[in-house]
């Protein structure tokens, strides 16, 4: 994948319905080759915020760029960036195959990428089938599917992981990265930090149509969240830990939960399986704890504090 730098760079956007301010003053950036997760309780103004940035709604004031350039001037903007909203209605009586042939056509794609994304998205086996009958994770594949008939290197989706399975994250998580690693700009939305967790790499937080975070989602929980290791060898590797700590890494705190369970804070789990392996340690388990991400997270929307303003609180 090659050409121009293709970030996203939303600049003190506001917008306005009437009497409702659903967007004020925004501003964020969202880099290529990442996924950027765009996260908010219900109404706090994602949608909106996209519909800008891709040109469905106008901005009241403030500037929203792709690569530099706003939506309305990309040449060929459906082959630069692919967009999918949550409410994306499918005609009833349309096979997936149909629905795609006809954005295919709109957008001067050959019905050879359809077949292809069938494939790709996993839909081949219910290509020709009504979407009527359809799931809701078959419906976010086909919405997926839509989305990238031009191969586009930015990708917007709204609340992919919506009425999705376990199953279905996980295909979902693994179809993204592959899509990231291939160096595109990904932006998902959604109302819940936990949903989206293990898929996205930064994140932009909105609250009533404010920024109140933005940054490495490691960064925003301040550091790693605690692993729970379970270890036959706890003890040891409880000391083996703190006095090896990685070149350049602070000595972790180890706090002894049970017998042969240990909490670590301040080594991620690859670092802790690596130490142990280097140490002939036994180790039967690793867990990420996220609690404090989740709960920061809800601080986060609902209190009135930016990050900022709780680091300076603390
Ligand atoms: N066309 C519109 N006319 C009037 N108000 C609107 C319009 N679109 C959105 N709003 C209002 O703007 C605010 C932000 O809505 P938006 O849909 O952008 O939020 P959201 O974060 O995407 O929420 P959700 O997760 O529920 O979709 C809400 O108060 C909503 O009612």
């Amino acid at each position: 994948m090659t050409g121009e730098h293709l970030r996203i760079e939303v600049s003190n956007l506001t917008k306005r319905f009437g009497a409702v301010t659903a967007v004020e003053d925004l501003s964020f950036t969202v880099e290529q080759g990442m996924i950027t997760g765009f996260l908010g309780p219900n109404g706090a103004g994602k949608t909106t915020t996209m519909r800008m940035i891709i040109g469905h709604v106008a901005p009241t004031s403030g500037t929203a760029t792709i690569g530099g350039r706003r939506y309305g001037d990309i040449p060929c903007p459906s082959a630069t960036v692919g967009a999918v909203f949550d409410a994306a209605a499918f005609h009833p009586r349309h096979s997936a195959r149909d629905h795609l042939l006809v954005y295919a056509a709109m957008g001067g794609y050959p019905a050879s990428r359809v077949a292809e994304l069938l494939g790709l998205l996993g839909l081949a086996g219910a290509a020709d089938r009504k979407t009527r009958g359809f799931s809701t994770g078959m419906r976010q594949r086909l919405n997926l599917a839509t989305a990238l008939l031009g191969d586009p290197r930015v990708l917007l989706l709204d609340e992919p992981g919506n009425g999705l399975d376990p199953e279905g994250m996980s295909w979902l998580r693994s179809f993204l990265r592959h899509l990231a690693d291939e160096g595109r700009t990904i932006l998902i939305s959604s109302h819940a930090l936990g949903e989206v967790q293990q898929i996205v790499d930064d994140v932009v937080v909105i609250r009533q149509g404010r920024l109140v975070a933005s940054g490495r989602l490691s960064e925003l929980a301040g550091s790693a969240p605690p692993v729970l290791v379970r270890s036959p060898d706890a003890a040891v590797l409880a000391r083996t830990l703190m006095e090896n700590p990685p070149e350049g890494v602070a000595a972790p705190r180890v706090e002894p939960v049970q017998p042969g369970e240990l909490r670590v804070h301040g080594l991620d789990a690859p670092q802790i399986a690596e130490l142990a392996a280097a140490h002939r340690l036994r180790v039967h388990g690793l867990v990420t704890e996220n609690a404090s991400l989740e709960q920061l997270f809800l601080d986060l929307t609902t209190s009135d504090l930016t990050v900022e303003e709780r680091g300076s609180a603390r």
